[in-house]
């Protein structure tokens, strides 16, 4: 049996994966089948790393000192270059910040990324061990068995101070091994399960609750109609042929090939933009068959019919998703929904961008055939109420939820490019959570309002519908202008036009905006489209909480998202992130939360 070299309880460099960078580490103990050493780092990470990848801290340290007096290339570059030509100059700019602006000084910002890669004597010494998973996963997971020992769930920091050392570039990649998602969002696995359950049952009690005469959030789950009255055949095939219909609008080589954000792979995926086009050419069609005498108030006589029909074509797609998402490769899948629980990733779903051919299904659900249909739907309700409450022409009430719906809508499908920048199609992956949203949640409970007008009539004066109009443009004016500045930043970093922000480099090699809306609060795009939501909810009155219902949803799905999104950051930018927040202190409401 061959002699262990290092002992358990002995002080030691171990190799940080991936990288030529030792860290001090205590040896755990010695596997003699696998012939791996378990280390523990000074942040409490555990690794398992081969013999070849520890050095005696005596004999590192002599020559390290030897190395960093006549060859240091890091300490070279720092003082020849100054750090921070774009950035935020701050008395507490932690390493990671002066390594990562070295780079950006010098570095086209398109390329900074991969140049942060390759340039290792300026790697910062506060990194997630995540970071760099994603960062090299080929070659880490190849290279080192790189399961945390001691996983508690969220990355932790590694704080111990970098020595340098040069050593052989790493071997071979191979494939690699897929990572347990450990860090459960919505309640985790029970939560899944509420979830599946809850979400379908809630758009059920929304859409009997709203045809009763005193309808209310409060009101006891009235009794059940027949199994037969949910389904609906012809309500099944109108909701087939729409989707059909969207999709075929979509495949048109009509509009931009928009290029995605970079993938994991360093891949650019590219997305047919066409969205204002495919609701342009919706709106005629749906305009001649009025006129060839389709009758769009069947909608509102059918909406039940239509939702379940809607649901099993949501499910259906989820268990071809979840299925695909079984066998797709290691760099197609989204860090969340494999946690081993069928339920759970089942529900969150594993595949970042599961594709037909370039048929990209995340996409085209999230933007299209819901989204098209909840303009579609509100109209049929204007339509509908003017029936049933013989009217010559659509409330005031009524107009100003269409036609601020119809903005909103109109206003994501112009700018859908900037939908590639956020959290969903970068970060989420795709399962019933997003399918069932995009299908069903959107056009089923955003129309909310509408279909509560037709049966619930609130007159509203002049004066009060040109304040309600007010408030609503400002909340629209702040969504737009936040957005797009991100998405603009996002493209081009080094875009002309962008100059005058101020911004943080982080270590991943992208920055943070710290000026303009983002330097206001951290999500202003988030109090736009509450401020939105509440001119949806106004035109309703207060006379019931049913038309309230979006934006009590949108509060509690924005403060989630926020709290999501804030974590999501914080494991990725690190110590960059929490730079961010000591300046830019407020979430979402400024000065209040
Ligand atoms: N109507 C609805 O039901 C509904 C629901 C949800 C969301 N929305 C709307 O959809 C839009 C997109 O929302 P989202 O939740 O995906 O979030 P988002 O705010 O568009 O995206 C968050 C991402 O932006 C980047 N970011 C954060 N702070 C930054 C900064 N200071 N500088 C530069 N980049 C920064 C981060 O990603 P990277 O750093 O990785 O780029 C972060 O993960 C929002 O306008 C939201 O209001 C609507
Ligand atoms: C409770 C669950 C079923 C939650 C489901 C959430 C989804 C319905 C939303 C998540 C991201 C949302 C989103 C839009 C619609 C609703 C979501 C898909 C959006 C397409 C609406 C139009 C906007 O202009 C937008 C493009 C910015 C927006 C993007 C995010």
């Amino acid at each position: 049996m061959p002699a262990v070299k290092y002992q358990k309880g002995e002080k030691v460099m171990g190799r940080w994966p991936g990288s030529n960078l030792y860290y001090e580490v205590k040896v755990l103990s010695f596997d003699s089948m696998s012939q791996l050493y378990t280390v523990i780092y000074k942040d409490g990470t555990e690794l398992e790393l081969k013999e070849q990848d520890i050095k005696s801290a005596a004999g590192f340290q002599a020559r390290s000192r030897s190395r960093s007096r006549s060859r240091s290339p890091g300490r070279r570059r720092s003082r020849s270059r100054s750090p921070a030509r774009t950035t935020r100059r701050s008395s507490s700019r932690t390493a990671a910040a002066v390594a990562a602006a070295a780079i950006t000084d010098s570095v086209p910002s398109s390329r900074r990324e991969t140049r942060l890669k390759d340039t290792l004597e300026v790697r910062p010494n506060r990194i997630s061990l995540q970071t760099y998973l994603e960062a090299e996963p080929e070659k880490n997971q190849a290279r080192y068995n790189l399961r945390r020992r001691k996983d508690d769930g969220a990355a932790k920091e590694v704080t111990a101070k970098p020595e340098q050392l040069e050593v052989e570039e790493a071997k071979k990649a191979v494939a690699p091994i897929a990572t347990l998602t450990t860090q459960l969002d919505f309640g985790g696995k029970l939560g899944a399960y509420f979830w599946l359950l809850f979400l379908p049952a809630w758009v059920l009690f929304l859409i009997i609750q709203v045809n009763l005469e005193d309808p209310s959030l409060a009101n006891f789950p009235p009794p059940l109609p027949p199994l037969e009255a949910f389904l609906d055949a012809q309500a099944l095939a109108f909701v087939i042929l729409w989707i059909a219909f969207q999709a075929m609008l979509y495949i048109l080589p009509v509009g931009k090939l928009s290029e995605g954000m970079p993938l994991m792979s360093g891949e650019r995926l590219k997305y047919r933009t066409n969205g204002f086009f495919a609701i342009v050419v919706s709106a005629v069609v749906v305009a001649v068959a009025l006129h060839q005498g389709l009758d769009l108030t069947y909608i509102h006589s059918h909406f039940l019919q239509l939702a379940v029909a809607t649901f099993l074509i949501a499910t259906l797609l989820s268990v071809y998703l979840y299925v695909r998402s079984r066998y797709a490769p290691q760099e197609q899948l989204a860090l969340g929904g494999n946690s081993g629980n069928v339920v759970y990733d089942f529900f969150k779903g594993h595949e970042l961008n599961p594709r037909i051919k370039d048929f990209d299904l995340k996409f085209f659900c999230e933007m299209r055939p819901g989204l098209i249909g909840w303009c579609l739907i509100n109209f049929a309700m204007a339509l509908a109420e003017m029936k049933q409450q013989n009217l010559e022409a659509p409330s005031n009430s009524m107009i100003l939820v269409n036609l601020f719906q119809l903005l909103y809508v109109v206003d994501g499908l112009w700018n859908e490019e900037a939908i590639l920048t956020t959290m969903d199609l970068m970060h989420d992956g795709f399962g019933f959570m997003l399918a069932f949203g995009d299908l069903v949640w959107v056009p089923f409970t955003y129309t909310m309002q509408a279909y509560y007008l037709v049966r619930h009539p609130n007159p509203l004066s002049f004066p009060i519908v040109t304040i309600i109009n007010k408030q609503g443009f400002v909340g629209f004016y702040i969504f737009r202008k936040s957005n797009s500045e991100k998405n603009a930043f996002r493209r081009n970093p080094s875009d002309p036009k962008l100059s005058y922000l101020k911004t943080i480099p982080t270590a991943t090699g992208k920055s943070l905006l710290v000026s303009g809306w983002w330097g206001v609060i951290r999500h202003p795009n988030y109090l736009g489209d509450l401020l939105m939501a509440l001119a949806w909810s106004l035109p309703c009155g207060f006379s019931h909480l049913l038309p309230w219902y979006y934006m009590i949803y949108f509060i509690i799905l924005l403060v989630h998202r926020d709290s999501r999104d804030m974590s999501e950051c914080r494991r990725k930018y690190g110590s960059a992130w929490d730079e961010y927040c000591r300046t830019v202190r407020y979430r979402i409401i400024p000065c209040v939360y």
